[in-house]
Formats: C-alpha cells, sequence, structure tokens
C-alpha cells in the first residue's frame, strides 16, 4: 500500500490528504434537514448527514487527491451510527481510487493491539470463514505501550500489505510537556523516531518503508532533524492549515526527490465554505468550496518544491 500511495501521490502531483473530520455543525442545513426528515433528530439522522457531507465533498475531490484521512472519533461521538459512516466511508473512497488513512491512534497490550490491527487493517476468523472489519489501508498507531503493542500491526501490516503511521511528534501546543523530555541527552521523540525507522527496515515497498509516521506541520525545527534520523519513513504531517502550520515550514519534511510527506488539511477543506475566502460559493455549494480549497493547498504545499 505504500508503494500505491506514493504512485498516486506522484500521478496527482499532490503531497497532501483531506482529512475527513465531519463535525454536525460543519454540515450545511439542506443536508442536515433531509437526514432530520429521514431519521428524526437521532443517531442515525446525524450519522446519515455526516455520511451525505463526506460523499459529496469525496465527489468534488477525489480526483484531485491520493487519499484520505477520516478521524475515527467524530464519527464514534455518533455511537454505532456514527460508526457505520465511518465505514461506508471508507469503502466509498476505496471505490473512488483512494488511499484510505483511518486515524484511530491506537496502540495497547500486545493481546489488545493484535484486536485493533485485525478489526482495522487485517481480517477477523469467523469458524471458517475471515472478514475485514473497518479494512483501512493505513492506521496511526500511538507508541506509548512499546514495541509489543506496535508490532501487532507491523504483523497485520506484513500479511495484508497495509501500513502504519507512528505518532513521533504530535502537532498539539502541549505534545511537548511528554514527547520533548530529555531521555539520555535527547529528546524522546526523536528516540521514537530512530524505533520506527528501525520497525520498519525490514517492511520496504519499493523505496519506503510502510512502517510511517506523524510529525506535526507546527513543529518544523524538529521536523527538519526527524526527516534526517529517518529518510526512508514516510511522514504524515497534521497541523498545516487550522493549526497553524504553512507551507514553507514544510520544506524540511520532505526529501531531496520531493517526496517521503504527506500533508494533511481537515478543517480547512471540508468547511472550507465557511472561510471568508471561499464565501462567494454559499453553504449550497460547500462540496465546490472544497474542491478550490484542494487545489489552493495542493498549488501551495507544491511552491515550495
Ligand atoms: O499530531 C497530530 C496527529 C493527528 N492529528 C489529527 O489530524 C487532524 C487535523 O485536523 P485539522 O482540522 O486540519 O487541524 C485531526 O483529525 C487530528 O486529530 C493532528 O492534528 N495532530
Amino acid at each position: 500500500m505504500i508503494n500505491k500511495l506514493v504512485s498516486e501521490i506522484k500521478k496527482k502531483n499532490a503531497p497532501i490528504v483531506v482529512g475527513l473530520d465531519p463535525m454536525l455543525n460543519y454540515v450545511p442545513k439542506h443536508i442536515q434537514e433531509k437526514a432530520f426528515a429521514q431519521h428524526g433528530e437521532t443517531l442515525e439522522g446525524a450519522a446519515e448527514a455526516i455520511w451525505q457531507f463526506n460523499k459529496a465533498i469525496v465527489d468534488a475531490t477525489y480526483d484531485l487527491i491520493p487519499a484520505v484521512k477520516p478521524q475515527i472519533a467524530m464519527y464514534e461521538q455518533f455511537g454505532i451510527p456514527g460508526l457505520v459512516s465511518y465505514k461506508k466511508t471508507i469503502d466509498y473512497c476505496k471505490e473512488k481510487g483512494l488511499v484510505v488513512i483511518g486515524d484511530i491512534k491506537r496502540g495497547d497490550i500486545g493481546s489488545t493491539s493484535a484486536a485493533y490491527a485485525v478489526g482495522h487493517l487485517g481480517k477477523v476468523q469467523v469458524g471458517s470463514k475471515s472478514y475485514a472489519g473497518f479494512d483501512e489501508d493505513f492506521a496511526t498507531v500511538n507508541p506509548y505501550l512499546g514495541s509489543d503493542g506496535v508490532k501487532p500491526f507491523i504483523d497485520v501490516c506484513k500479511e495484508e500489505k497495509k501500513g502504519i503511521f507512528v505518532l513521533v511528534k504530535t502537532s498539539n501546543p502541549s505534545s511537548g510537556e511528554f514527547q520533548d523530555k530529555e531521555v539520555e541527552g535527547r529528546p524522546l521523540y526523536e528516540l521514537v523516531g530512530e524505533m520506527v525507522s528501525k520497525w520498519g527496515e525490514d517492511c520496504m515497498g519499493d523505496d519506503y518503508s510502510y512502517v510511517g509516521c506523524v510529525v506535526g506541520a507546527t513543529y518544523p525545527e524538529m521536523g527538519k532533524v526527524l526527516r534526517k534520523l529517518m529518510p526512508k519513513t514516510y511522514i504524515l504531517v497534521p497541523g498545516y492549515g487550522a493549526q497553524g502550520g504553512t507551507a514553507k515550514d514544510l520544506k524540511p519534511y520532505f526529501n531531496e526527490d520531493g517526496l517521503g510527506a504527506i500533508v494533511n488539511s481537515s478543517r480547512g477543506i471540508i468547511a472550507a465554505y465557511k472561510q471568508d475566502a471561499y464565501s462567494k460559493f454559499g453553504e449550497e455549494n460547500f462540496a465546490d468550496a472544497s474542491r478550490e480549497a484542494v487545489i489552493n493547498m495542493k498549488n501551495d504545499i507544491n511552491s515550495i518544491f
């Protein structure tokens, strides 16, 4: 799957990923009203509304982008109906040829991680049959429990030819509370980066490992250090746009070949119609606003090369 991700990035000339993080208040009134007319103001109604919202955005942007990153929390808040919309979104994006990065941030003791890995990336055995549960192409993994919490994901990736992005340095303001602490004279995120690089050594695609990492766009100096430390590791870069990360900060996240990183924007794309810059589209044409926001993001990121 890392080879598909890289080849789609090259084909579309777009090292970007659209984050499908649908809050109900981003969903235009006309979509909410239709969903509530069918299902009432219920969890089912909300889940239908976010699914229709996602579908319209995917239809308007899929030809421009290599990948999407649905954030599972946004679906889980609507309980089981929300998770059904998460799954519908994954399946639809795959039908459209997109690589799907499930932002699930899982990681636990080994046996529990194994179940997460099977549920999201692998297949679960039921008697003589096996079933893919959510079936994302990549998942994000929290490495805080150490190797035995991460290895089950890698094992499933090997079997299924999928991939993971392991949190190394996150984009949020307080990420330094733990991640920047010095351990043996070096910041913890560097040690985690080295581990990720090591885990990825025997997980190589053509040019990059399918064990990738997450480094926030909001910490460019650290991105530069980590890029050098882990040259074969693909970096998923959240924090562009709504969190303040800018294109000019992002060059050091890429290798000389212009590859090695993929930049996420969620609110900046899916809620573009709410921004002044895209107000000409109006709420009815929210998906066209998202398309223009994708084009602008792509040009912005490509301007650094
Ligand atoms: O370090 C991290 C890891 C993950 N995220 C996730 O990415 C998106 C960002 O959304 P924006 O609207 O573009 O800010 C969201 O799903 C986060 O959970 C992150 O921001 N930082």
